[in-house]
């Protein structure tokens, strides 16, 4: 089905029922109005359809300001939408809940927690018992290369370190869902594919549901099935790209693999025509 199908008013009401049926999490026609200091009413998401399945890992692409993070907050419940609605599991959200894990850059760490005090302050407060806690968070912790940084402090640990331990502590209260705002953004070249690595290992290992924003078009190929292109200010969904390359993947043998590097050109492409650079 198109995305001008989804976003039909036409749309029969059993499609959409067995569109939610299949769907994890169901964004129907979500827009989201902000006020701001230069426009009363700026349109910053508009009629958003997107049906994401259960275990499907998902990357939304786009120019900067056309509102993936907006949409990642809308899913996460930490903002409303002005019309439509997101559905997570059949139900409606109303706001955060522990079925969705977030990993966004403005959660940091707590300066004066070790990172074990990180990684178990979310079980603590759900009443997970402490040593399943601690025993927990160690397997976490070890599952993203940290075993032995227990006893460290945030401000001890590099950028990679300091996003493995974020990443840790979402696992650790065990979310269906992972939502993740540019979590390797700020990352040099090499920690950022060893940690594209960890990730999908870990996501090879219970298939949750990722919702992962990103400015890499290599980095959203290489993690996703499937790459939500939006569009310029007001984000709408320009495009889908369905990204069939096997799994478990390999970052080493895909860039020499002729489908991924059609990808990636494809779109960049559209990446381009988006940003308005045709160099
Ligand atoms: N709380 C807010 N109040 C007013 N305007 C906002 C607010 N949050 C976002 N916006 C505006 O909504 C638009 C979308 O912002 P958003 O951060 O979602 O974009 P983005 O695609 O994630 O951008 P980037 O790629 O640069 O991170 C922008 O024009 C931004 O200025």
């Amino acid at each position: 089905m198109s995305q001008a199908e989804l976003t039909s008013p036409r749309i029969a009401a059993e499609e959409r029922n067995a569109l939610r049926q299949s769907s994890m999490i169901s964004i129907e026609r979500v827009s989201k109005y902000f006020d701001t200091r230069r426009d009363k009413r700026h349109l910053a998401l508009s009629e958003i359809t997107l049906p994401v399945t259960r275990g499907e890992f998902v990357s939304i692409l786009g120019p900067s300001g056309c509102g993936k993070s907006t949409l990642l907050y809308i899913v996460g419940g930490f903002v409303q939408p002005s019309s439509g609605q997101v559905l997570v599991n059949d139900r409606p959200v109303e706001g955060p809940g522990p079925d969705r894990g977030p990993v966004f850059q403005e959660f940091a760490l707590f300066p004066w927690k070790t990172v074990l005090g990180n990684v178990t302050y979310g079980l603590d407060q759900r009443g997970v018992p402490k040593a399943e806690a601690v025993a927990r968070a160690r397997a976490l912790l070890a599952m993203v290369s940290l075993s032995g940084y227990e006893n460290f402090y945030p401000k001890e640990l590099s950028g990679g370190m300091k996003q493995r331990v974020a990443i840790a502590r979402t696992l650790a209260y065990k979310p269906n869902i992972l939502l993740m705002d540019e979590p390797f953004g700020a990352l040099d070249a090499q920690t950022r594919t060893r940690l594209q690595n960890d990730l999908l290992k870990i996501w090879d290992e219970d298939r949750k549901t990722v919702l992962f924003v990103t400015h890499s078009v290599e980095e959203a190929v290489f993690l996703s099935d499937r790459v939500v292109m939006m569009s310029r200010s007001p984000g709408r969904i320009q495009d889908i790209i369905d990204i069939d390359l096997p799994r478990p993947r390999d970052r080493a043998s895909l860039l020499l693999d002729r489908r991924y590097q059609d990808y990636v050109v494809n779109i960049e492409r559209m990446m381009d025509a988006q940003t308005g650079d045709h160099s």
